[in-house]
């Protein structure tokens, strides 16, 4: 039997769209064994009812992928999930399923694929590579595709805590990344490159007094704002009390990055939602440096 856990994610991280990412100290935990014959599900946690539990699964479609390239043909399978990560909510619930479904098929399997292997074929199936990547590495990752191949640089996640405050409704990424433009202004493109070169170097140097600026972004958050009321109002009312506050993801999770206050953080952003008719919660998260774990 193969027992994996993966971490949450929370990606662009502001300005960093499709390009940095975190893991976050939430988990998805799999356990794969072969079985005689057939392809049977337990699920504990969220998804137990929505999730599909057949061959459309992202674990076993992901699963699939890795057993076609090493030619590798389980009789059948048994997939017990506990899912801790809310999904669709834009903690990287489905970057927790791809990078599972690959790390526990490529260890079932014989351990064939290497790690940037696994990184090319979850991106491929995710999309995008900023939450896949802290999925897998942990930490903080900077990534992008070449020449079809992801290059990425991992760093020391933060010492900082991460309040993340969750809306009690999903959102699909597919559906927050439909509300994005084909283009964007020119001055808009340099905001983000200004402010994703701040945040890299806050990070870096620990001066996280950078981030207070840093986190601000042009290009995804305000076609998103439609789509996740109360969010105009988070931005604006909870800067003053922590470092920074962004959409988690493609949302509608906020997440606000402090050193002190998280209650108050954390409270107020759940009043803000309340008060736009939507219930929500919040944690108070530890960014960390360890990605996937992969127990036999
Ligand atoms: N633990 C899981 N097991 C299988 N599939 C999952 C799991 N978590 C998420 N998914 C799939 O990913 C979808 C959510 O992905 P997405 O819209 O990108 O949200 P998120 O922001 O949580 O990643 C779910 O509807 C489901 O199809
Ligand atoms: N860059 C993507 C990130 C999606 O992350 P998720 O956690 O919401 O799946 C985007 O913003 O669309």
């Amino acid at each position: 039997m193969i027992k994996v856990k993966v971490p949450a994610t929370t990606a662009n991280l502001g300005p960093g769209f499709d390009t940095l990412g975190m893991s976050l100290e939430l988990y998805n935990e799999l356990e794969v064994s072969e079985v005689e014959s057939g392809l049977e599900f337990e699920v504990v946690g969220y998804g137990s009812e929505e999730l599909d539990l057949d061959e459309n699964n992202l674990i076993y479609q992901s699963m699939k992928r890795v057993f076609e390239i090493v030619d590798y043909h389980p009789q059948g399978l048994k997939i017990k999930l506990n899912n801790q990560i809310p999904l669709a909510r834009g903690l990287g619930s489905s970057a927790t399923a791809i990078v599972g479904g690959l790390v526990a098929a490529n260890k079932l399997s014989g351990d064939k694929l290497s790690r940037d292997e696994l990184l090319n074929l979850a991106t491929e199936i995710e999309g995008h590579p900023d939450n896949v990547a802290p999925a897998l590495l942990g930490g903080v990752v900077i990534s992008t595709i070449k020449d079809g191949q992801v290059v990425y640089k991992k760093l020391s996640v933060p010492k900082l805590n991460i309040v993340v405050c969750i809306p009690d409704y999903q959102l699909s990424t597919v559906e927050a990344r439909e509300s994005l433009p084909t283009e964007v202004k020119f001055e808009d493109a340099i905001f983000n490159l200004s402010h994703t070169g701040l945040l890299i170097t806050g990070l870096i140097t620990e001066d996280y007094k950078l981030i207070k600026y840093a986190l601000d972004d042009k290009l995804h958050q305000p076609y998103r704002q439609e789509l996740v009321p109360g969010l105009e109002t988070i931005l604006e009312e909870v800067k003053e009390d922590c470092l920074g506050v962004t959409i988690s993801g493609s949302g509608p999770t906020v997440v606000a990055f402090s050193l002190e206050k998280e209650e108050k953080i954390g409270e107020k952003m759940v009043d803000i939602f309340s008060q736009n008719n939507i219930k929500a919660k919040y944690l108070v998260l530890n960014p960390t440096d360890q990605g996937v774990i992969l127990k036999r």
